[in-house]
C-alpha cells in the first residue's frame, strides 16, 4: 500500500521541514486544501520542483469550474487533483478531459457519499481513482476511516482506491483492499514525523 502524506494546516516552512524528514517513507505528497488556500499554486510549483520524483496531489476539492481549476493545478505541477463526488457530471467530465490532455489524473473524493449509485455513475463517467473519506469534522464525532468504506467501490473494475480520515499506527494495518493510505495528522502532528513516517511505511507493507 502506498502512503500519501497529507500536508494540512501547516505553514510553508513546516511543509518543507516535514517533507525533508519523511520523504524516504512516503510515496505521494498531498498539498492539503488549507495549505493551497493559504499559498495558492505557488506552493504546488515549489513542492513539485523540490520533489520531482514524488507524485504530487493537489487537494483542490474542486466542485465547480472544473476545467479552470484542473488546468490551474496541472500547470503548476500537480500530478493528481481532487474533485468532489457531488459535483455536477459536467465538472467531473471536464476535469477528466483536462487530466487526459495533461496526462495527469483526477481523484474523486467520496466525502459524504453513502450509496454506491453515485460511485457507479462516476465510474461510468471514467473515474478510475477514488478517495474513501471520513472528514476532519466527522472525526470529531468519533468516526474513523476503516475498510468497511470499501463497500462503496468493491467490484468496480480498473480502479485505484485511497482512504483518508484519522489513519494512525493503530488502524493502518487493517486497511484491506486499499491501494493508498492518506495519512495526515498521525505524521504531521507527531513530535517525531520521521519516526512516525517510518513506522507507517513499515505497517503499510
Ligand atoms: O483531506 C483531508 C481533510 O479533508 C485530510 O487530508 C485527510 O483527512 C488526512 O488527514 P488526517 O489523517 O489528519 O485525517
Amino acid at each position: 500500500m502506498k502512503i500519501q502524506l497529507a500536508l494540512d494546516r501547516l505553514t510553508r516552512e513546516q511543509c518543507f521541514s516535514i517533507l525533508e524528514e519523511t520523504a524516504d517513507y512516503i510515496d505521494w505528497i498531498e498539498i492539503g486544501t488549507g495549505v493551497l488556500k493559504e499559498y495558492g499554486m505557488a506552493i504546488v510549483r515549489e513542492i513539485s520542483a523540490a520533489y520531482p520524483n514524488k507524485t504530487i496531489v493537489a487537494d483542490m476539492k474542486t466542485c465547480d469550474a472544473g476545467r479552470h481549476e484542473a488546468k490551474q493545478a496541472f500547470e503548476a505541477g500537480a500530478d493528481i487533483i481532487t474533485v468532489m463526488a457531488f459535483s455536477h457530471n459536467k465538472t467531473i467530465e471536464e476535469t477528466l478531459d483536462v487530466a487526459r490532455q495533461f496526462e495527469k489524473r483526477v481523484m474523486v473524493d467520496l466525502l459524504g457519499v453513502q450509496t454506491r449509485d453515485r460511485v457507479e455513475e462516476l465510474h461510468r463517467l471514467g473515474v478510475a481513482l477514488f478517495c474513501l473519506h471520513v472528514g476532519k469534522d466527522m472525526q470529531q464525532e468519533g468516526a474513523l476511516a476503516d475498510s468497511s468504506l470499501n463497500e462503496l467501490v468493491v467490484g468496480l473494475e480498473s480502479l485505484e482506491v485511497a482512504i483518508a480520515g484519522g489513519i494512525s499506527e493503530k488502524t493502518i494495518g487493517a486497511l484491506k483492499g486499499i491501494d493508498i493510505a492518506i495519512v495526515g495528522s498521525s505524521i504531521t502532528g507527531s513530535s517525531n514525523p520521521q519516526e512516525a513516517g517510518k513506522t507507517m511505511k513499515s505497517l503499510a507493507g
